[in-house]
C-alpha cells in the first residue's frame, strides 16, 4: 500500500494540491501498479476533500474505488461521514495500539476505547465501507504493554476487518525485534491480514520492511522517495527492490520500471528533494566514479550486482574527475562516438583529473571541448609565454593590468588599462609588441559559451577571431574563468603571427 498522499503528505513543508494528488494516485495505481493507495486523513481540511473526491471520482469510473483508503478517527461517526460524502470506500481507522498513548491522549480505559472503535466499525459497515484497523504506536505497545495488545486484537478478530494495521509508528524496531513481533502475531492470529508500517528514524525502515515480510505479513505501507513526518516511511523504490531480489517467493505488483519516473514526478510536485544518493531512484547510484570500478565494468562486469540501472528504465554512467581513470574517459567517449589514439586518451584524462582536483564538476558535455582543447594546445615550448598578470576591477575606475610575458626567453613586463579587464591585458600586449617593433592581431570576433545543457559548473570556452596581416586567424581557449579562458586564445595567437 503507498501512503506517500496521507502520510508522505506528512512530509514537513509539503503540501499536494487537489489536481497534484489525482495525477499522483492515478500514477500510482495504473503505471505503478501498488494495489492499494491512502490518499488521506479524514477532517484534515476543505482542500483535502475535494482532493479525495477527485480521486474517488476518477477512481469509481475506473474500477479502482476499492484500491482507494482514507485514514479515520475514532471521533463518534465524524470522520466516517466525512469519507462517505468525499466518495471513499476503504476506511484506516486510526485507533490506539499503546496502553501509553490511550492512557495519556485519549484519557480512556480499554474498555471504553473498544466500545468507541466497535460503534465506529458498525456505523461504516452499515453504510458500506470496507474497514482496516490501525493500531497507532503498536511498536511501543508490544514492547510496553503486550497484554493490552493481545486484547485489543482478540477484540477486533470477533469484528469483520479486513486488514489489521500494525506501524512502528516512532521507527524505533530493529529488525530482530520486528521479526519476533509479527511471528508471533501471525502465529497467534493466522487469520488476519497484517500490514506492517515501517518508519525510517534509524533508516532500518527498509530492513524492517523487509523482516516483516519474511515473517509473515500480508502487506507493507511504502512512501515514494521515503517522504512522510521526521525520517519519513519506508521507501517504496529500495523496499520492492530488495523483495525482488531477496524474497523471491512474494508476489510483487509494482512495476520497477517506473519507479524512477514516479519518483521525479513526485520530487517534482512535492519540492522534497530526492537525495543524490538514496537507493535506486538517487541521481548519483548508478554512476562509477572510480577508474578501477569502470575498468572492471568492461572486464567481465567485474562490478555488476543485481541493482541493473536498466531495471528502473535507467543507465549507468560513468562520473568524470580527479579519481577518473582512463576506463571511465573511454566510456563516456565511446558514448558520444569519438575515438582517441592512447596518446591523446592520456592526455586528456590528464587534464580531467586537472580539473577534477581544483574541485570542478566535468560532466561528459564538457568532453568534446576538453578534447579539442587538449588536441589543440602546442607539444613543442611557445616563442611567446604569459608568465604572469594581475587583473584590477573596481567600482568607478578602470580596469587595469599589470602583465609579464617572455618572447623568446626575453622578460618584458607593462601596465596598461582598459575598457574591460581583458580590454587591458590587450593593451599591454600591445604596448610590449609595439616595444618589439611587432604587429599585434586585430580582434574581429569574440565569442563565449558553455557546453550545452547548463550543466557545467567547469568550464566556458572563448573562441576569438583574429585578423593579422590579410589573414584570418581564429584560437580558443577553455577554462573555467571566463577571462582565463580569453587569454589562453590570446596566447595561441600570439605564438601563431
Ligand atoms: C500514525 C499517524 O501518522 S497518525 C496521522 C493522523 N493524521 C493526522 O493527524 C492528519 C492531520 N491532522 C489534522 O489535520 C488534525 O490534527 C485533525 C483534523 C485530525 C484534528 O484536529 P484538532 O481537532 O484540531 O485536534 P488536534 O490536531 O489537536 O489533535 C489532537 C486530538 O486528536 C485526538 N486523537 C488522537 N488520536 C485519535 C484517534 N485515533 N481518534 C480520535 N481522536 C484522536 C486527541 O486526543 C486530541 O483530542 P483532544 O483535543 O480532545 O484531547
Amino acid at each position: 500500500m503507498d501512503t506517500t498522499l496521507r502520510d508522505g503528505e506528512q512530509t514537513s513543508g509539503v503540501s499536494f494540491s487537489a489536481s497534484e494528488k489525482l495525477t499522483i494516485a492515478q500514477l500510482l495505481l495504473t503505471e505503478l501498479k501498488v494495489d492499494r493507495i491512502e490518499i488521506a486523513s479524514a477532517r484534515v481540511s476543505e482542500g483535502e476533500f475535494q482532493a479525495v473526491k477527485k480521486i474517488t471520482d476518477w477512481a469509481s469510473k475506473n474500477g479502482y474505488l476499492d484500491q482507494v483508503e482514507v485514514l479515520t478517527f475514532v471521533d463518534g461517526g465524524t470522520s466516517v461521514n466525512w469519507m462517505l460524502d468525499a466518495g471513499a470506500k476503504v476506511m484506516n481507522l486510526l485507533t490506539k495500539g499503546s496502553l501509553n498513548h490511550l492512557t495519556f491522549q485519549l484519557k480512556k480505559t480499554p474498555e471504553q476505547h473498544f466500545a468507541e472503535v466497535k460503534a465506529t466499525i458498525e456505523l461504516a459497515l452499515s453504510k458500506g465501507l470496507k474497514v482496516n484497523v490501525y493500531l497507532e504506536d503498536w511498536s511501543n505497545g508490544m514492547r510496553n504493554s503486550k497484554e493490552y495488545v493481545i486484547s485489543y486484537l482478540d477484540f477486533l478478530s470477533q469484528l469483520p476487518v479486513d486488514r489489521v494495521l500494525l506501524p512502528d509508528t516512532l521507527g524505533v524496531l530493529i529488525p530482530s525485534e520486528v521479526a519476533a513481533f509479527i511471528s508471533e502475531l501471525v502465529a497467534r492470529y493466522p487469520s488476519f491480514h497484517f500490514d506492517f508500517h515501517a518508519h525510517n528514524d534509524y533508516d532500518l525502515g527498509t530492513a524492517n520492511a523487509l523482516e516483516a515480510v519474511r515473517n509473515g505479513v500480508h502487506g507493507l505501507h511504502l512512501t515514494v522517495n521515503g517522504m512522510g513526518e521526521r525520517a519519513g516511511n519506508a521507501p517504496l523504490a529500495s523496499v520492492i527492490a530488495v523483495l525482488n531480489d531477496y524474497q523471491k517467493d512474494v508476489e510483487v505488483s509494482v512495476d520497477e520500471k517506473t519507479l524512477y519516473s514516479v519518483s521525479k514526478l513526485v520530487e517534482s510536485f512535492s519540492g522534497f528533494r530526492i537525495p543524490a544518493n538514496k537507493p535506486v531512484v538517487g541521481e548519483n547510484v548508478f554512476t562509477q566514479t572510480a577508474g578501477i570500478h569502470a575498468d572492471g565494468d568492461k572486464k567481465n562486469n567485474l562490478y555488476h550486482n543485481d541493482l541493473m540501472p536498466e531495471r528502473f528504465g535507467r543507465e549507468r554512467k560513468y562520473a568524470l574527475g580527479k579519481t577518473s581513470g582512463k576506463a571511465n574517459i573511454e566510456n563516456n567517449l565511446a558514448q558520444l562516438g569519438i575515438h582517441l589514439s592512447d596518446e591523446d586518451l592520456k592526455k586528456v584524462t590528464q587534464r580531467i583529473i586537472e580539473l577534477g582536483d581544483r574541485k570542478e564538476v566535468v560532466t561528459p558535455n564538457d568532453l568534446p571541448y576538453i578534447i579539442s582543447d587538449v588536441l589543440d594546445s602546442p607539444t613543442t615550448e611557445e616563442r611567446v609565454q604569459v608568465l604572469n598578470y594581475v587583473l584590477t576591477h573596481s567600482k568607478e575606475l578602470r580596469p587595469s593590468v599589470t602583465l609579464k610575458i617572455s618572447i623568446d626567453g626575453k622578460i618584458y613586463e607593462e601596465h596598461a588599462q582598459g575598457d574591460g579587464q581583458y580590454d587591458a591585458f590587450v593593451n599591454a600586449l600591445e604596448i610590449i609588441f609595439k616595444k618589439n617593433g611587432k604587429e599585434l592581431a586585430q580582434l574581429q570576433d569574440y565569442a563565449v559559451r558553455i557546453p550545452p545543457g547548463g550543466d557545467s559548473d567547469a568550464l566556458c570556452e572563448t573562441i576569438i577571431t583574429w585578423s593579422h596581416q590579410g589573414r584570418e586567424l581564429i584560437t580558443r581557449g577553455l577554462d573555467c574563468d571566463q577571462t582565463v579562458s580569453a587569454i589562453k586564445a590570446t596566447q595561441k595567437m600570439l605564438n601563431l603571427i
